[in-house]
């Protein structure tokens, strides 16, 4: 049985048709990224995979289950902005996550279940690279060390799913680099199902296992937004060169297929920005 399953799943806000005819099927374990168009979709998909939106049309599933519109310990989220809370401590930040999840009332632990919460948050603060600075406050914190809070702040709940948004976009390219690393190791370590919005194509060929295109196959260039995206590529990344890919030169397949995902991308965008009539239809390439 398939971990995660959309079937058939429309999505309009409105009467906008943002998603169109979504069929997924996704299981445990995969790398997941996703790019396309700005506008396409692409964090509307993720929203409704952590419960904040629900389909129009169709269904998704987890486990064989409807996905529950409620915040969920099965689910963490990371955004491209970091998402931590000011006012705590590196620590705090992290040992919170659990208190959400363990004591919904008043999140708050105490006794013996906050030193549990903070050996755990110690080890996983160490795994990110960030134990010596678990006394300072974000604001303290370099871009990248935020991001690694954020992530150590979803990881610590065990989340069956971790869903990031353009989690390395605001980084240098050095300590993406580094992110990468970070990511990879913590994505081989736990088995945890990732979903990843990147506006980097390299970046979704590099970190995936598998990379979904989002894009229109219809466009009405006197009115962009009458038709919704779906998804027009979804390709199986060759696992033996996973996270090999941008280093090791790229297989002559798999760089064909950047050129036309870039090209299909940006032939959207270009519709997108101007509405003219310089249309680019991506033709879907099955995996
Ligand atoms: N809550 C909402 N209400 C109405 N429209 C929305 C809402 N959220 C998103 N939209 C619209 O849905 C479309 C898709 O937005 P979404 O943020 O999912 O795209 P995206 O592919 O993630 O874009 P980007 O790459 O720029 O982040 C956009 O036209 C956006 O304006």
């Amino acid at each position: 049985m398939s971990f995660i399953e959309f079937k058939k799943v429309s999505k309009t806000y409105g009467d906008q048709p943002v998603l169109d005819n979504i069929n997924l099927s996704v299981k445990k374990g995969e790398f997941v990224t996703m790019v396309g168009a700005s506008g396409c979709g692409k964090s509307t998909f993720l929203k409704m995979l952590s419960g904040q939106e629900s389909a129009s049309k169709g269904q998704c599933l987890l486990d064989g289950q409807p996905l529950t519109d409620e915040p969920s310990v099965d689910r963490g989220i990371v955004f491209q902005k970091y998402s931590v809370f000011p006012h705590l401590s590196v620590l705090d930040n992290v040992i919170l996550g659990l208190e959400f999840a363990q004591s919904k009332l008043l999140a708050r632990l105490f006794g013996k279940a906050r030193a549990q919460a903070k050996e755990k948050a110690m080890n996983l603060l160490q795994r990110v690279g960030l134990h010596s600075a678990a006394n300072k406050y974000p604001h303290e914190l370099s871009g990248g060390m935020q991001q690694r809070l954020a992530i150590a702040q979803a990881l610590i709940k065990e989340p069956k799913i971790l869903l990031l948004d353009e989690p390395f976009g605001a980084l240098d390219p050095g300590i993406r680099a580094d992110m990468h690393q970070l990511i990879l190791d913590l994505w081989q370590q736990t088995g945890t199902t990732i979903f990843m919005v990147t506006h980097d194509i390299g970046e979704g060929f590099y970190l995936g296992s598998r990379l979904l295109v989002f894009d229109k196959i219809r466009h009405d260039p006197m009115a962009p937004n009458a038709w919704g995206a779906t998804i027009t590529y979804d390709l199986k990344l060759n696992l033996a060169n996973h996270g090999q890919l941008a280093k090791s030169g790229d297989s002559a397949q798999e760089h064909s297929l950047y050129n036309d995902i870039q090209h299909s991308v940006h032939a959207t965008a270009r519709v997108q920005d101007e509405a003219g009539p310089s249309i680019g239809i991506s033709t879907g390439v099955g995996a």
